[in-house]
């Protein structure tokens, strides 16, 4: 049997900010179609991580490829035609703009549509269709006139992940998509986010266990900086370095 692709690559990579070392020598290989959490204590370097994939900033060291391609020293925008979309952990969606304006937007970027005056691009046959597309898998077609600032926030964070896959891309990571929302809320994101996801490879930050255990095919345990276990849910729970190091007894 032939191995999966390796969509996600990072090779010793380091983070400092100043004299302080954020992230301490990463290295992680995420297969194609792979669901991946990354989890973590507040503080540990999640976020941080996500924006050196993300080419929000280049590492200190080390290299970071996606779908094979070198992505560190590159220009996020680079690196999101490379196949790489993220979301954020502060919504990021145009308020005032409908939930369709702001889908066919982010289409219209992920296409290679830009800097094109609106009014002329409403004969645009293959943006009209995946914005249609992304708004019948997000469950938003029905709201479509209503300015995104108006929904709620479980829709709004809906909405964001629809503005996320867009552009259809293969790797696709999300910073904490169901931070703030109820269980109920939560659960209906979990099952989007597995829809949206199927056939890519999904990198997700989240501090709700219940999302990443029921989630992912792999996690990693982030802590100060340094990866220190890797695997899968049952592995996880059966880490006693990461039950010592984070998790606790609930987990056990
Ligand atoms: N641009 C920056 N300059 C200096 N320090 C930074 C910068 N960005 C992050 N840090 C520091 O890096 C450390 C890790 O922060 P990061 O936000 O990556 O952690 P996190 O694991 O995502 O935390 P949380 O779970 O609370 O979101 C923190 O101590 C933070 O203060």
């Amino acid at each position: 049997m032939t191995e999966p692709a390796i969509a996600l690559s990072l090779r010793n990579v380091h983070k400092n900010f100043g004299p302080a070392q954020i992230i301490r020598d990463v290295s992680l290989d995420i297969p194609a179609g792979e669901r991946h959490a990354i989890i973590g204590p507040n503080g540990a370097g999640k976020s941080t991580l996500f924006n050196l994939i993300s080419g929000a900033f280049p590492p200190s060291s080390g290299s970071i490829h996606i779908n094979g391609i070198r992505a560190d020293g590159t220009r996020p925008f680079q690196i999101n035609r490379s196949g790489l979309s993220r979301s954020f952990q502060v919504t990021n969606i145009f308020h005032n703009m409908s939930v369709y304006e702001n889908v066919r937007c982010a289409t219209l970027w992920a296409l290679g549509y830009r800097y094109v005056f609106w009014r002329f691009m409403s004969g645009l046959k293959d943006v009209e269709q995946r914005t249609e597309e992304v708004l019948d898998l997000i469950g938003l077609a029905a709201v479509r006139d209503t300015p995104a600032g108006l929904l709620s926030y479980a829709d709004q964070r809906a909405l964001e992940i629809g503005v996320t896959i867009a552009g259809d891309a293969k790797v696709v990571l999300l910073d904490e998509p169901t931070a703030g929302m109820s269980h109920h809320e939560t659960e209906r994101a979990v099952a989007l986010i597995r829809k949206v996801t199927e056939g890519r490879t999904l990198v997700i930050v989240e501090h709700d266990m219940s999302v990443v255990f029921g989630l992912a095919d792999r996690i990693s345990v982030l802590v100060y900086g340094a990866i220190i276990a890797s695997g899968t849910p049952a592995e996880i729970r059966a880490d006693r370095k990461v039950r010592e190091a984070y998790l606790g007894e609930e987990a056990a």
